[in-house]
């Protein structure tokens, strides 16, 4: 007998001839061909969080404003010695909101709140703890040196300045600094539209009845819930059975109303994958087999112009995939820059060995400082996604980790989770 190829105990051998896409070059694809496509709109600073920034912000006040003082005390003009001091108040005080009016004479002090803009002829301020005070007058012990407890104006940021550049996802923090140099409206991107659909004749919906053989839903909730995280419109659209006429329909549906698609299932090259076949019938395949596991059958295409990645049916594939490579694209898309995960070297509590020629992840935590991997590989393992908290990322070529030796981990939250 002749002519059947040899029996491949791992599936997951490069087989001879076949060249498949390193992950690098694949990103390198997405990162070279893909760029902004939202809108610019203006929205009140309270809506801006979790928005792209669709402009450079630029302070129109500094922070702060005008010199101040950054404790409650006594403020006067110059340093002072060691040894005792003593010094006439001015009447009055100055007080966050509300400044001293008039000058305060060489050798005076005046009462000063924390916040409160300096007085005229006031450059340094004491602790009202370090002072014995009267009506009249404080004494304290020096040094002290000009300038003490008090903030320059434009210390932090001065008017003119950028404070954030574009294409920056806005933080609560963010919010706080354009507030401070007197933004209250803000240049951000339309939030991008991202098409989920499900395909293949076994999947179910949640809540219903599943018969023999069907399986529910598993992908759509967490590739909507990902979207929704990372501040993307996800535009539901539904599961679509193993039929090229409706997928056909479904995606050019996808395409009309979103700016992007994720799909899974029917990504590699059986009989019924028909997201890859559609994508190489329509000339619109881009890369299809990416040298990673999980998700070596992701196709990445473009449908009638629109990015589509077509994800792997098994969930851990498909969440995988949609981080490693969906997710920094997306990214461009929505007018951010380019994500890439902040990954750090954690000694490892496990052994692997690993073959050349494609990049792994594993489902990772960290305990007691090392990360343990979960069990089972199988990507059809929904429960090691849950009890992860992150990746390990193993090179392209051969390894083999011994516990102790360094292994990359990606946090969840290194991929915005
Ligand atoms: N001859 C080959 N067979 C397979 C290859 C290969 O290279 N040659 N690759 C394997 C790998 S790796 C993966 S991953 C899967 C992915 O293939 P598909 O994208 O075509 O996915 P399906 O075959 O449609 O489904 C795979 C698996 O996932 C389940 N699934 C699908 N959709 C969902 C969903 N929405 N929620 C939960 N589970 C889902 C589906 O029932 C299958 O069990 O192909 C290997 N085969
Ligand atoms: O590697 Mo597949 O991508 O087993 O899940």
């Amino acid at each position: 007998m002749t002519g059947a190829p040899p029996l491949k105990n791992d599936c997951f051998a490069l087989p001879p001839g076949i060249d498949w896409t390193p992950v690098d070059e694949a990103l390198a694809l997405l990162r070279d061909r893909l760029g902004p496509v939202t809108a610019v709109e203006r929205v009140p600073l309270a809506q801006a969080a979790g928005r792209v920034l669709a402009e450079e912000a630029v302070a129109l006040r500094s922070n702060p404003p005008q010199p101040n003082t950054a404790v409650d005390g006594y403020g006067f003009a110059g340093a002072r010695d060691e040894g005792e001091h003593r010094l006439p108040l001015v009447a009055g005080r100055a007080a966050a909101g509300v400044p001293f009016a008039g000058a305060v004479p060489a050798g005076h002090a005046v009462r000063v709140l924390t916040g409160a803009a300096l007085p005229e002829g006031v450059d340094t301020v004491i602790l009202q703890e370090d002072v014995a005070a009267s009506p009249e007058a404080i004494a304290f012990h020096g040094p002290l040196k000009q300038g003490a407890n008090t903030r320059r104006a434009g210390e932090d940021v001065t008017a003119g300045a950028v404070a954030l550049t574009a294409g920056r996802v806005l933080t609560p923090a963010d919010l706080a600094l354009m507030a401070a140099v007197g933004l209250d409206r803000v240049a951000v991107r339309a939030r991008l539209r991202v098409a989920v659909l499900s395909t293949g004749d076994e999947v179910v919906e949640p809540g219903q009845a599943a018969g023999p053989g069907q399986i529910y839903d598993a992908n759509r909730p967490m590739l909507l819930a990902l979207l929704a995280r990372w501040g993307f419109e996800a535009v539901d659209m539904g599961r679509v059975p193993d039929d090229r006429a409706a997928l056909r329909a479904r995606l050019d549906a996808a395409a009309q109303g979103a700016e992007a698609i994720l799909t899974s299932g029917g990504a590699s090259a059986g009989d019924e994958d028909h997201v890859s076949a559609l994508l190489t019938e329509a000339g619109a395949m881009q890369e299809w087999r990416i040298a990673v596991k999980p998700g070596r059958p992701l196709a990445l295409g473009l449908w009638d112009g629109t990015p589509v990645f077509g994800l792997p049916g098994n969930p851990v594939a498909a969440l995988v995939c949609t981080l490693v490579f969906a997710r920094p694209a997306l990214g461009l898309l929505a007018g951010q820059g380019w994500a890439a995960p902040q990954g750090f070297e954690v000694p490892a509590g496990f052994e692997k060995r690993k073959k050349p020629g494609r990049r792994e992840y594993l489902r990772a935590r960290i305990r007691e400082g090392r990360v343990e991997v979960f069990a089972s590989e199988g990507s059809g393992r929904i429960s090691g996604l849950s009890w992860a908290e992150g990746l390990v990322e193993l090179p392209d070529g051969a390894v083999h980790v011994r516990p102790g030796d360094p292994v990359r981990f990606l946090p969840w939250g290194s991929f915005g989770l």
